[in-house]
């Protein structure tokens, strides 16, 4: 049997703790704070980030990362992007030498431009092979209800996606295995930009038709980036580019979508922020370094360069709207 540690106690790292221990894992939870840590183990409940859900009394609970990692063969990485680094710093020294790391972050480094599993083979000094991504439309509020979703789980040894398949397949929840690590990489970053946008356009009282074209497009260039990379155009046809496109662009329980419709809302980018209650809206920083990245790679992606520019650049929605529409016709 598999033992996992779970490192991040936020709404993901909670929900897919959740699932490790359904699926008969061993697992351990690293939370920062003591009071998230020991409000799992004696209340089985993570009151912060996921109210209301019974967790599974088998799922144990610590802030000591030493304590969580000890002997883990798979160590899941589960805070945001732009902390992933810091934190794996830390983490490094107490990771086994042959464990599969597993990354949940769906987004792409500020300044370095990197994926988030270039990002944890450089910092955890280990090769490629031995990172692992899990990519899909899974809002962890649903996956946390049991409610019935699929996912990627993504790793150029296909052993070690194997390996995690199996300790996080539920009655509920559904991993499909692929080499294509770059491919749902792509694919989990550049959705929540997407969604962003999407709620930007709701928040303006745009309906339906814009929504369908801005996820069709955006799926267009997220393609267009994927595939500069390396990555498979049929990866993004799947769960971790359509699947969790649709889910984060149409549901209200994405933290992107819910930001973007507060800005449309007329509301500021440090308001919609405040209204976040400590949760991550990755899109608002990844929007910036996945411009950067498509720059370097001579890919467009109109879309994303509006939302950067209203995130950061001071264009109202209204503007974004009139500049993507004034761009030249074109074959699709
Ligand atoms: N929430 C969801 O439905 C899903 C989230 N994800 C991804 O999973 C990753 C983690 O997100 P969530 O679990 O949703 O987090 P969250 O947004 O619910 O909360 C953030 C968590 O990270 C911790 N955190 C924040 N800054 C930190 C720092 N500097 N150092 C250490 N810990 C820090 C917080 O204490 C909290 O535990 C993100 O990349 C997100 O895009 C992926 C799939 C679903
Ligand atoms: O990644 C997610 C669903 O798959 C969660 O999206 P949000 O971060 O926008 O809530």
């Amino acid at each position: 049997m598999s033992k996992a540690a779970v490192l991040g106690a936020g709404s993901w790292g909670t929900a897919f703790a959740k699932v490790l221990a359904d699926a008969g894992t061993d697992v351990t939870l690293w939370a920062r704070r003591s009071e998230i840590a020991e409000a799992v183990v004696t209340r089985h409940e993570n009151p912060d980030y996921l109210p209301g859900i019974v967790l599974p009394p088998t799922l144990s609970a610590t802030d000591d990362h030493e304590e969580a990692l000890a002997g883990a063969d798979i160590v899941v990485l589960a805070v945001p992007s732009q902390s992933l680094r810091g934190n794996l710093e830390r983490w490094a020294g107490a990771i086994g030498p042959d464990a599969t790391l597993l990354s949940l972050a769906k987004g792409i480094e500020s300044v370095t431009l990197l994926r988030m599993s270039e990002v944890v083979s450089q910092v955890a000094s280990v090769d490629p092979s031995r990172v692992a991504v899990l990519s899909g439309p899974n809002l962890a509020r649903e996956i946390a209800l049991g409610q019935p979703a699929a996912t990627v789980v993504a790793c150029a040894d296909e052993a070690r996606a194997l390996a995690v398949q199996k300790a996080c397949a539920t009655s509920y929840f559904r991993p499909y295995t692929n080499t294509d690590v770059i491919g749902c990489e792509i694919g989990g970053a550049c959705k929540n930009v997407i969604a962003l946008a999407c709620g930007m356009a709701s928040g303006i009282g745009l309906g339906e038709n814009t929504i369908a074209s801005l996820i069709t497009r955006g799926l267009a260039e997220i393609i267009r980036l994927g595939v500069a990379l390396g990555g498979n155009a049929a990866t993004l046809a799947g769960l971790a580019g359509v699947g969790d496109l649709v889910a984060t662009c149409t549901s209200p329980l994405s933290r992107n979508r819910s930001f973007g419709e507060r800005l449309g809302l007329g509301g500021s980018l440090e308001s919609a922020q405040a209204a976040t209650n400590g949760q991550i809206a990755e899109g608002v920083k990844s929007c910036t370094s996945v411009r950067a990245l498509a720059a370097a790679n001579g890919v467009e992606m109109p879309l994303t360069d509006a939302v950067h520019r209203v995130c950061h650049e001071g264009m109202s929605v209204h503007d974004a709207v009139g500049m993507l529409l004034g761009r030249r016709i074109k074959p699709e």
